[in-house]
């Protein structure tokens, strides 16, 4: 996942929209809206771009923080002189909370500009309309800063979290925008995981990317993955995260096959309260939900993150890869003003992949993983057409199919380039929840279906799919999804 912390929103929706509109009849980019009133976003509300089509890059850094809900931290390391063991990681990881919970108190009890309110930051956009007259002082101002600065300090005025504090353990992964690390706090005896953005941005810009990125202390969910803080390091912006010991959604199903329907219920529901949270607390569209940023733990919790809070994190990584998410909605390729349901578009497709365990969009059903040697058998390679779009051999497409599901943009024989596949999704009608060799539960497909109305006006709300049926009568508990976490083969590898 990227940092959509920091940064996943719309990835490159700009430069992606641009060129499809130019051959199709789709609608020229619009303004990016802040909110599902489909109004004109401020130049900061939720990270978003001044300029949306001036962004390279994909919205939506990750991070976030729940700082009152408690979670395990990865059991297994020792701790400060501490007996090894469950309860150790637990005390001190919400010891962490805690303090800075307190921090925070106290920083919102002095004053009600507290250290959220940014310049530029989402949050501050927000804040500042309410309790910011015309008359502000110099020397609020200072004090506004002055409570800032000591935001992430501790009663001996050190940063809570402190790059020199972290030893790392294990790579989790990389996406477009920076690598993610499991990482030992020597200072405070717990895990956590670090997230390393690559940041082409003078001093200043990068001043500014960590105060903003401040906007994530203030989540507090347990279906927001939490945020501990941020550092600049070298090149780079750090930030220290909850870590989510059974990992993020696509690579449990990349390793495990595709994902149980039942447990892919309650990965819908943990995304929409998720979602609900983010817009109805601090109003803020994720803008990236796809599977990388839906995150499992072995308590039994999923929680998403990567969502965009710094507009200038999304334009200053360093990365050259201008991407756009293949889980982009119809009306935001085509430029229409980003919407909550934009998101409850993205979180339909990935629910498809999750239960698939495959990308839905392909130009073959028979993509299918399941199905290669179905496939083996009826591929027939046409010598006229140009090498690049023969079907490759079944070991070399299963190779490829291993390391790319989920962004699978081929099949059949040919290969679907980015364009092709938003000229898909703009074009033609919405993916399905169906299989050749699994029936669905009829509540699963119509909540699928109910995701995935390529009118925004027809697609349902997160309220109205928590109150479907497929959510309502549930009956995997968090006990259940606990264990399916521990079966999970890449959490049994890493307790051995
Ligand atoms: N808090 C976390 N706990 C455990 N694993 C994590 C955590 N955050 C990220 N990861 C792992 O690190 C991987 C890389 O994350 P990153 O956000 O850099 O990119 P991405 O979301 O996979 O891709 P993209 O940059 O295209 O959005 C994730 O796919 C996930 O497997």
């Amino acid at each position: 996942m990227s940092d959509n912390p920091l940064l996943q929103p719309s990835r490159g929706t700009p430069s992606l929209a641009k060129p499809i509109s130019s051959s199709s009849t789709t609608t020229s980019l619009a303004p990016a809206s802040n909110g599902s009133n489909g109004s004109p976003a401020s130049s900061s509300a939720f990270g978003t771009p001044k300029s949306s089509i001036s962004r390279k890059k994909p919205l939506g850094l990750d991070i976030s923080k729940s700082i009152l809900k408690p979670t395990r931290a990865a059991p297994g390391l020792p701790s400060n002189g501490a007996t090894p063991g469950k309860d150790a990681y637990i005390s001190e990881a919400d010891r962490l909370r805690e303090e800075i919970a307190n921090l925070q108190l106290s920083s919102k009890s002095t004053s009600s500009n507290h250290s959220l309110s940014l310049p530029d930051s989402p949050v501050a956009a927000h804040s500042d309309s309410s309790t910011n007259t015309a008359g502000s002082s110099t020397t609020k101002k200072k004090d506004k800063e002055k409570k800032k600065s000591s935001k992430h300090k501790d009663q001996h005025g050190e940063d809570l979290v402190k790059d020199e504090d972290l030893s790392i353990l294990e790579d989790l992964g990389a996406g477009n925008g920076g690598t993610v690390t499991k990482v030992w706090n020597k200072k405070r005896g717990c895990v956590m995981a670090r997230k390393l953005i690559l940041v082409d941005a003078k001093p200043s810009v990068r001043k500014q990317i960590l105060r903003e990125l401040q906007i994530m202390n203030d989540c507090s969910s347990p279906y927001i993955v939490e945020y501990y803080g941020c550092f600049s390091v070298d090149v780079h912006v750090g930030i220290a995260l909850e870590l989510m010991d059974a990992g993020s959604l696509d690579h449990i199903y990349r390793h495990n096959g595709p994902v149980p329907i039942d447990i892919v219920g309650k990965v819908a529901e943990a995304v929409l309260h998720g979602l609900l949270y983010l817009y109805d607390v601090h109003r803020i569209i994720h803008r990236d939900i796809k599977p990388s940023n839906i995150l499992a733990n072995t308590q039994g919790q999923i929680k998403i993150c990567d969502f965009g809070v710094s507009g200038e994190l999304i334009n200053s990584i360093a990365n050259t890869f201008v991407g756009t998410s293949t889980y982009m909605s119809p009306e935001r390729i085509q430029g229409a003003p980003y919407t909550i349901k934009s998101d409850v578009w993205s979180l339909g497709i990935s629910l498809i992949e999750l239960a698939l365990g495959r990308f839905p969009f392909s130009d073959s059903p028979e993509a299918d993983p399941e199905e290669d040697d179905e496939e083996e058998e009826e591929y027939d390679p046409d010598p006229t057409l140009p090498l690049n779009t023969q079907r490759p051999k079944l070991d070399a497409l299963k190779h490829e199919r291993r390391k790319s599901k989920g962004v699978s943009l081929g099949g059949g024989g040919h290969t679907m380039s980015i364009l092709d596949l938003l000229q898909h999704i703009v074009n033609e009608p919405a993916p399905r929840l169906v299989s050749k060799r699994k029936t669905f539960p009829s509540e699963a497909v119509t909540f699928v279906e109910n995701c995935l109305y390529k009118d925004p006006a027809e697609r349902k709300s997160p309220q109205e799919l928590l109150a479907s049926d497929w959510i309502v009568k549930s009956k995997v508990t968090q006990e259940d999804l606990r264990a399916w976490a521990l079966s999970l083969s890449s959490v049994n590898k890493e307790n051995k």
